[in-house]
């Protein structure tokens, strides 16, 4: 791991992480994880290759070898994703990829074999990185480590708005079912629970606009001399 300061950001889905992460590498100008993708990316992977996701080694295969280029633009605003050579960008943001990422994830080979993918992402002058297990175990050292979270009805909604804006039709109560679900998933599992680290500061965003939860990380970054 490169000797570069790390701002890790966890918490569950719809909490603000992927948001408020790339408004900070732009407004420190640092790189980004979306340690997410990563996992989102081996469940695509799966599926192009017909493997099931209760198969534990071709998956720890699948994750180990995965051919993936995060292309970031000039602006640093937008990353485009290759996996194999396709374009996959928005392919992996749909609810579906979401779900089998977060089965996928609850397997320990699996995240073992992501783990030094990971940590080299780490580079000058510094990373943010987006995940469930930043801060407790990608990043234990990191020198400032944020846990977002919201009520899971706040984070329904953001999602409806989310996927109503881009022309998706959506249903309220399946995205807050689902929701549910998932946080049960990634917070119970074995291993790397999604859950705050020791040191974490923990930032609750129901009522918090994304500007108000922007201000508030810089301010702890300004506090621990990050910036
Ligand atoms: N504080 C906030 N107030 C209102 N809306 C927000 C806030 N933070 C994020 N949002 C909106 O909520 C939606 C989900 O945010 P985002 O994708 O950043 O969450 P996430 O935690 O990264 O989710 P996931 O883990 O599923 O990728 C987006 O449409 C975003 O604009
Ligand atoms: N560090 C991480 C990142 C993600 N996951 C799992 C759990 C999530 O439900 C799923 C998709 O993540 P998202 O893109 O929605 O942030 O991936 C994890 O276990 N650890």
């Amino acid at each position: 791991m490169g000797n570069f300061p790390v701002i890790t950001v966890d918490g569950p889905s719809g909490s603000g992480k992927g948001t408020i992460c790339s408004l900070l590498a732009r407004e420190l100008g640092w790189n980004l994880l979306d340690s997410g993708a990563l996992y989102r990316l081996v469940g695509l992977a799966a599926r192009h290759h017909g493997v099931v996701l209760d198969d534990e080694d071709a998956l720890v295969v699948l994750a180990a070898h995965l051919d993936v280029q995060f292309e970031t633009s000039a602006t640093q605003n937008e990353v485009t994703i290759i996996l194999e050579g396709e374009e996959v960008t928005q392919t992996i943001r749909t609810e579906e990829c979401g779900a089998d990422a977060s089965v996928i994830a609850a397997i320990g080979s699996v995240r073992e074999a992501l783990l030094e993918r990971q940590r080299a992402f780490v580079s000058e002058p510094g990373l943010i990185a987006d995940g469930r297990d930043m801060g407790t175990v990608v990043f234990p050292q990191a020198p400032l480590k944020v846990y977002l979270t919201a009520s899971a009805e706040e984070r329904a909604n953001r999602r409806y708005n989310q996927l109503i804006n881009k022309g998706v039709g959506a249903s309220l109560q399946t995205i807050l079912a689902d929701i549910q679900v998932r946080d049960a998933r990634d917070m119970n599992r074995a291993v790397a629970p999604l859950k705050p680290a020791d040191d974490a500061i923990t930032l609750d965003t129901t009522q918090l606009s994304i500007e108000a939860v922007l201000a508030a990380v810089l301010d702890q970054a300004r506090h621990k001399g990050l910036r």
